[in-house]
């Protein structure tokens, strides 16, 4: 035996010390095999919508639903099936609706723990007992696994059945009861969530969000570019910190940063206010529905003005510091004409519908004055000091990564950015030209370098490349070839708004290019799937969500309510589950109160992209190989007891 091997195989000893033990470990591991594969839950473009978030969450996209009815499909009518869905998303509340509404509740009560249970049986088969224990919440841990588990020897199961029922209402558990089987049932129809990126941005909530992902059992995060937005701007990033608060402002959620957050906005507001006293400023209403009051918002529109104007100067300065971005083109407030209010772009002047810049020097435009200077210091501390924030970011980067192989599909929120003749394109990240895999490799280095780097310029250059990420034309991420906040804020002209999207969108329609991808990431390219997010896929114009012949699948999950007037729908999420894959659409999410009132899903209607020949198992899947791994060097570990070159423990 090498020694290398004979070392591991020692050590592996310890933890299964007999031939016993050992033959145990790989039948158990065996079995494991023969499970049916797990479900696997896709969202994208969550954008702060954590309401609806929670929801899809909970239903699992249908595959909750999909449970009841394969249990009840022929015994419950399908009202009482949605009721027992919507118990299950919503246990507390409907509870409460039902108990106003009920006059035989124990009868309920004995009626609906019977059915909780039979849809916890069978969500449960697909996992080992030991799996499903340490799924089980502490309370009832005890009472679940009897119920699930029926003894094959008892002789009087339904009696048995019926005293443990009885006595949970007995003694007033029963809701407390219904709650936790809901909650189980919501555990156990996903084994494992992808948020293919967009937490961040335009909605409420990403801060709740991100508090349900990291109680969450099983995920991983493909960063989007607002989520590295957010790094950056815990990082310290001065272009991301004023994107960040611009894009709060802009929807009206700048309670996010001051109240969830923490940060301190006071000597924003107060610079705003001074700056922009008699201004009203016109370009810079909100966006969506923001749900403040009128006060609110005219502070809320002049600090908006305020951050934009101040993010202009601070990219500004970047791009000038960072050369080899070359993005001098888009150094905007340089290209400004202060006298006539125009600006010149490309060589087309155009009109600037705001000219009012109090603050900025028309001879060094970028420059910032002493107040400004003193403000972005104190928003910096502000970031890098909110501890909820840090703990945020620091999950992202645990959990996350700039793309994911998983059970044979390749994960990205944006694109692999591709030359205009379909191959991909070369791109030059301080002075080392990469493409494909290699590309997100060194991008995703370099945004951990930002955070934990001693070298002070190599953190700088990670924290600057976060920006980068964020509205770079060569990031996989972005992948438009500018972002006209500026000529959206300040030019009429419609021509200068496009943001022209990189040949990824087009090529991704041809199955040759999808290959070419999927292969330069390492994937057998006839089993495998692209699943990306980032642009909305306008159903209502006849655009599909499947391109290349249902090999790439663009899961833009549109919660985000500003994009739902163009796309027409709520977007899309995905399951793959031991049959295949499943496309769900969803209908607009109106409220979680008229979710339950009306026991309404959100998914509208469910494609399925794939169906397998054989239901996968566990062993044809990642964890699988994994364990495959593993029985292999436990069967050397058995040998060795055998011929005796490693001796029993005991
Ligand atoms: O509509 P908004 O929120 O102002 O944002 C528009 C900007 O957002 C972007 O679409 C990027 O955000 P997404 O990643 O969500 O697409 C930019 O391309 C565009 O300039
Ligand atoms: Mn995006």
């Amino acid at each position: 035996m090498r020694d290398i091997e004979s070392r591991y195989l020692h050590r592996l000893s310890e933890m299964f010390p007999t031939i016993a033990a050992t033959s145990t470990e790989i039948i158990n591991l065996q079995a494991i095999l023969s499970l049916p594969k797990g479900t696997e839950h896709f969202l994208t473009d969550i954008h702060g919508e954590d309401e609806a978030f929670a929801h899809v969450l909970k239903n699992g996209s249908g595959a909750v639903r999909r449970k009841v009815q394969e249990v009840f499909g022929n015994t419950l009518s399908a009202k009482d099936m949605q009721s027992l869905a919507t118990l299950i998303y919503y246990p507390k509340e409907k509870i409460e609706q039902i108990k106003k509404q009920e006059v035989h509740i124990e009868d309920w009560y004995k009626i609906t723990l019977y059915r909780l249970v039979k849809v916890c049986k069978a969500a449960s088969s697909k996992y080992t007992r030991s799996k499903v224990r340490k799924a089980l919440p502490k309370d009832f841990a005890y009472i679940i696994d009897e119920l699930i588990n029926e003894r094959a020897d008892d002789g009087d199961k339904d009696s048995y059945y019926n005293e443990i029922v009885c006595s949970i209402i007995k003694v007033g558990r029963a809701e407390e009861f219904i709650v936790a089987m809901g909650e189980l049932i919501q555990r156990l129809v996903v084994d494992h969530l992808h948020i293919v990126g967009d937490i961040y941005d335009r909605g409420p909530g990403p801060h709740k969000i991100m508090d349900k992902l990291m109680e969450y059992h099983s995920v991983d995060i493909q960063w989007g570019n607002h989520d590295v937005l957010w790094m950056g701007a815990a990082a310290g990033q001065l272009g991301c910190i004023t994107n960040v608060i611009r894009i709060c402002a802009r929807y009206g959620n700048l309670d996010l940063l001051e109240d969830c957050y923490g940060i301190n906005l006071l000597p924003l507001a107060t610079y705003a206010l001074n700056t922009y006293k008699d201004d009203p400023c016109t370009c810079f209403q909100l966006k969506g529905e923001p749900l403040i009051n009128a006060e609110e918002q005219e502070l809320n529109i002049k600090m908006h003005k305020a951050i934009s104007i101040l993010q202009f100067k601070v990219e500004g300065q970047t791009i000038k510091e960072r050369p080899e971005y070359k993005m001098a083109d888009r150094n905007l407030l340089e290209s400004v004409n202060y006298e006539e209010g125009t600006i010149t772009l490309r060589g087309e002047k155009y009109d600037l519908l705001d000219a009012n810049f109090p603050t900025i020097d028309p001879k060094n435009p970028n420059l910032l004055t002493k107040e400004e200077v003193d403000i972005l210091n104190r928003l910096e501390q502000g970031f890098l000091n909110c501890e909820k924030l840090q703990k945020h970011m620091r999950f992202l980067l645990n959990k996350g990564g700039l793309y994911k192989v998983y059970n044979n599909n390749l994960l990205f929120h944006g694109c692999v950015p591709l030359a205009k003749d379909g191959s991909l394109k070369e791109i030059e990240i301080y002075g080392q030209t990469y493409k494909g895999k290699a590309l997100y490799e060194a991008l995703e280095v370099y945004v951990r370098k930002g955070f934990f780097a001693l070298n002070d310029e190599e953190r700088q250059r990670g924290k600057d490349l976060m920006w980068y990420i964020w509205l770079h034309e060569n990031s996989p991420l972005f992948g438009k070839d500018k972002m006209a906040t500026f000529e959206r804020y300040f030019i009429a002209e419609e021509i200068t708004h496009k943001e022209t999207k990189n040949p990824y969108y087009e090529y991704i329609n041809q199955e040759e290019t999808a290959n070419m991808i999927l292969d330069e990431f390492g994937l057998i390219t006839k089993e495998a799937h692209i699943v990306n997010g980032h642009v909305p896929v306008k159903s209502k114009k006849g655009e599909s969500p499947l391109k290349s012949n249902g090999k790439v699948l663009v899961i833009d999950g549109g919660f985000s309510k500003a994009y739902q007037k163009e796309t027409g729908i709520a977007g899309y999420t995905l399951i793959y589950n031991s049959y295949g894959l499943i496309l769900v659409s969803h209908d607009p999410f109106e409220s979680k109160e008229s979710a339950i009132e009306k026991e309404s899903d959100i998914h509208s209607e469910t494609i399925v992209v794939k169906r397998t020949k054989e239901r996968k198992r566990v062993g044809d899947t990642d964890v699988g190989k994994e364990l495959l791994g593993q029985i292999v060097d436990l069967e050397k570990l058995l040998d060795a007891y055998r011929n005796g070159t490693i001796i029993e423990r005991g």
